[in-house]
């Protein structure tokens, strides 16, 4: 097999190997290095957290186990330094050094930030990546004020975005008017009063000079001497190409990396693709060029003979709700063109058609944006309007309901980003007999990017399927591409037909694909387990990595050991343990953990059976989705402030429900008082100790989607706050979908709807009976690791392979 590399594990990147494994699934040994130490996941949609509309994890396009089943060696975390053409060699921050046939540059863009006096202080930023993402909604939190340099696509949603934080937010602007660059003057007036009105402040034609503050920044001078206040400035200027590492190694760079219309560059062997890339002069900053060149370089690089890249039309629209554009091609008129134009103000609604020798050479659209799929298949295909009228031009083809897609021919591009025109969805639809959104997003791609297209797929859908077209079936989200029935659905029909194995609900409940995947088989196993309690027979093969192994694997292959510390108490006689397997073993890294507790990290795959036998202490599952940790302080015991014995409930908690399966992970955590020492205000299950008992706190996040806890009840002794944490848990358990963390399913199923389930004191017992029964089948299984051969040797022989980390 061939070796090759891929430098950046974003969109244009892994796209282009998902091309290359449709076409040739062992043609290659892939390693991919991702500077971010996230799996591949939809930048687009980093505006749309931004906005309150969508959580990270639901962004993850390709998850860890995705790189895992193709078979790809993925290194997050780590960047390449510097490509060796001659030795054909690869070199990463870390030291890693891996050997190439072919190799492929996809590191894409970096913001571009203002080289002013103060741009290095704390509260600038650019918008590019989840940690900037972060950083902004972290900054909402606490501060008041931002400023957003740049009147663009990704200024202004990101200036919506921190509206929708709470924040004031000045859109600085250097041109006379916004978005000049997809908007003529009037569209963009129009654009502008419409985000007044959202409550957006402009600042036009302002040159900022200088960021003003001591360590922060507090303000923004311009070049005029006003100044504007700001606790947060983002600056969406633009973007630069990434070319550093091409550059270091000697491979031809422009603006960007060059490339023929192969993709290939001025080295034999490396390939560059995304916004790294120079092509015919042009270096493209959306997705649907980007896609296209990935097809390109995946038949390239197969060997398989294709069309050249010939460069793209690009189309664009704003993410910001409220707001209806649309601008392709050229936008304004010159001598050589002649302009359809209208504008009723009444409506709010501006069209313009650019038209240059009887073809449309631009369109910008605003406030009615339904004939842009029409206008943009006349702009890309040259069509001949000579035989239209204007009215005829602008005619909108219907009311944007299905009998404007009848009327559609096949090859209009319905899907802009991943290009997909309405043949290709109706021809899957019909041989592949699809019935859902999701699994016409899943088999051709369309609406899997900015998500636009999804309403004219779901009216294609329904036309398509005539009178077998079921609405709610059609956008009911279906467990995964393998079936079109929802997790409800699998878990009314387990129940009801009694399917007691994975392998069984694929068969009987008609799965298109017999082995299913990586999203379908860890939830199945879960949802048996959760229904057949203590009788169901884990698959673990079906789970996901880390839970499989048990043990956490690191970016470099190796794995974590995290032993159990209920409570995060130790001994002396444990420590000493750790001490001397850390010492025997030669662990490079021993570090307490956020849950109070001692991880060992970079642990050899063979030695991990070896080390939990001399470990002999329990697995804390930090790799599993299950109880990880209960994080206690000292409280009563020693601490002068506290009301209760923080530590015995803790432990009491963490002894009980220790290896219950969840639907995702839980972290509890007890304080004594409320000072809150043990941060319980942002746990899944948090307790705070007060006069006479204890509250309880539930669906806190202290992670990415940082959320304080809400007050379920205040209980008076132990036992009842035993009791109802094992409700609590056992109907997250019962109604979650797997993968779904409590902070997300309390939002979903609502505080109050919970509460008065939990407050039926019969409702609690049922709930705490099957709990109950649920956790007498759990053995601890690094000791089944050391006792039982078998599982030895498959799971822990050295030539087994494992590959990424699941983050989750
Ligand atoms: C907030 C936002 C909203 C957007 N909205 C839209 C939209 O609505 N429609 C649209 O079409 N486009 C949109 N875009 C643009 C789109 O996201 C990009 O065009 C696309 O992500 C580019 O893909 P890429 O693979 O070239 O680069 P990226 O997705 O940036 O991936 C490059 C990756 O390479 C990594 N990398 C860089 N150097 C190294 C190295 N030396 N070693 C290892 N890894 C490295 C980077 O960390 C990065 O993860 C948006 C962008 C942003 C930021
Ligand atoms: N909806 C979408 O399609 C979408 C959304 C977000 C981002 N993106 C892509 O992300 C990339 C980055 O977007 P962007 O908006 O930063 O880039 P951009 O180049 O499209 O726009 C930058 C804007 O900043 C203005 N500007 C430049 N210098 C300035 C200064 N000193 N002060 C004030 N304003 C200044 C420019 O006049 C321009 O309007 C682009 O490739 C864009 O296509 C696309
Ligand atoms: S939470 Fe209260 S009782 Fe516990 S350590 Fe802090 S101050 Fe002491
Ligand atoms: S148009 Fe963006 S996902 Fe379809």
């Amino acid at each position: 097999m061939k070796k090759l590399v891929m430098i950046g594990n974003g969109m244009a990147g892994v796209r282009t190997i998902e091309e290359i494994l449709k076409i040739s699934q062992n043609q290659f040994e892939i390693t991919i290095f991702g500077q971010e130490p996230y799996p591949n996941y939809n930048r687009i949609k980093l505006s749309n957290i931004l906005q309150g509309d969508t959580s990270f994890e639901d962004i993850i396009i390709n998850p860890i186990d995705w790189y895992k089943e193709n078979h790809i060696q993925l290194f997050t975390g780590e960047s390449v330094t510097h490509i060796d053409v001659d030795s054909k060699k690869v070199m990463s921050d870390q030291g890693r050094e891996v050997e190439y046939d072919d190799i492929i540059i996809a590191t894409g863009s970096n913001s571009f930030i203002l080289p002013i006096p103060g741009a290095d202080k704390k509260g600038v930023t650019g918008f590019r990546d989840i940690h900037d993402c972060e950083m902004m909604i972290k900054s909402a939190d606490e501060y008041k004020k931002a400023v957003v340099i740049g009147g663009g696509l990704l200024g202004l949603e990101a200036a919506r975005g921190l509206l929708n934080l709470g924040m004031k937010v000045d859109v600085v602007h250097l041109m006379p008017h916004l978005m000049e660059r997809q908007l003529d003057s009037t569209a963009a007036a129009m654009l502008k009063k419409e985000l007044e009105a959202q409550g957006m402040n402009f600042l036009m034609e302002k040159e900022s000079v200088e960021i003003l503050g001591d360590e922060r920044v507090t303000g923004l001078r311009f070049k005029d001497g006003s100044e504007t206040e700001a606790d947060l400035i983002v600056m969406s200027i633009g973007i630069r190409s990434n070319t550093d590492v091409a550059r270091r190694s000697g491979i031809y760079v422009n603006r960007g990396i060059v490339v023929n219309d192969f993709m290939e560059t001025s080295v034999p062997n490396v390939y560059a693709v995304g916004e790294c890339a120079e092509h015919r002069e042009i270096v493209y900053g959306l997705v649907a060029p980007l896609y296209e060149q990935g097809k390109i370089l995946a038949t390239r690089i197969c060997g398989v003979v294709g069309e050249p890249y010939k460069g793209s039309v690009t189309g664009t629209q704003l993410k910001v709700a409220g707001v209806d554009l649309y601008s392709a091609g050229e936008i304004f008129e010159d001598t050589t063109t002649k302009a359809i134009k209208v504008h009723n103000e009444f409506d709010g609604v501006y069209k313009k058609i650019l038209i240059r020798n009887n073809t449309v050479v631009g369109v910008v659209l605003y406030g009615d944006t339904k004939d842009s799929t029409k206008l943009f298949r006349m702009l890309t295909k040259k069509e001949d309007i000579s035989g239209m009228t204007s009215v005829s031009i602008l005619q909108s083809e219907g009311t944007g309901g299905s009998d404007d897609v009848s009327s559609m021919p096949a090859d209009e591009l319905i899907c802009g980003c991943n290009g997909v025109t309405k043949g290709a969805i109706v021809n899957a639809i019909q041989t592949q007999g699809l019935t859902t959104l999701d699994q016409v997003s899943h088999c051709t791609n369309a609406g899997r990017s900015c998500g636009r297209c999804k309403p004219v797929v779901s009216q294609i859908l329904a036309h398509t399927l005539g009178d077998k077209f079921d609405a709610a079936a059609a956008t009911k989200t279906s467990l995964c591409g393998c079936t079109t029935l929802s997790r409800d659905e699998v878990i009314a029909e387990i129940k009801e037909k009694g399917l007691t194995s994975i392998k069984e609900v694929m068969n009987v409940l008609g799965w298109n694909n017999e082995e299913g995947c990586t999203k379908c088989r860890p939830a199945i196993n879960y949802y048996l387990g959760m229904i057949y309690m203590d009788a169901y027979k884990d698959e673990r093969d079906s789970r996901l990595v880390n839970e499989k192994m048990h043990a956490n694997i690191q970016k470099d292959g190796t794995y974590s050991v995290v032993p159990r510390m209920y409570g995060g108490v130790t001994s002396a006689a444990d420590l000493k343990k750790i001490a001397d397997v850390a010492e025997k073993y030669n662990v490079p890294l021993v570090k307490l953990t956020g849950g109070q507790r001692i991880g060992l990290f970079g642990v050899k795959k063979e030695d991990l059976p070896g080390m939990w036998e001399e470990l002999d202490m329990p697995s804390g599952y930090a790799y599993g989705k299950t109880l990880r940790t209960v994080k206690t302080c000292v409280g009563a015991q020693f601490c002068r402030y506290g009301t209760q014995d923080s530590m015995a409930l803790g432990i009491a908690l963490e002894k009980k429900f220790e290896r219950l399966d969840t639907p995702h992970k839980v972290k509890m955590g007890v304080s004594a008082c409320p000072r809150n020492c043990s941060e319980a205000g942002i746990k899944d299950i948090g307790f705070v100790g007060i006069d006479g008992g204890w509250e309880i706190y539930v669906a806190g996040n202290g992670g990415v989607d940082l959320r304080p806890g809400d007050l379920l009840f205040t209980v008076k002794t132990e036992e009842e706050v035993l009791e109802m944490t094992g409700a609590y848990l056992q109907y997250y358990r019962e109604t979650a979908n797997y993968l779904e963390r409590t902070s997300k399913w309390l939002e979903r199923m609502g505080l109050d709807h919970v509460k008065e389930v939990l407050v039926n004191e019969e409702t609690r017992k049922e709930l705490n009976e099957r709990m109950n029964q649920t956790l007498k089948k759990y053995t601890d299984p690094w000791d089944e690791a050391i006792h039982i051969e078998e599982i030895q040797d498959k799971y822990y022989a050295k030539h087994t392979i494992m590959v990424g980390s699941d983050r989750k």
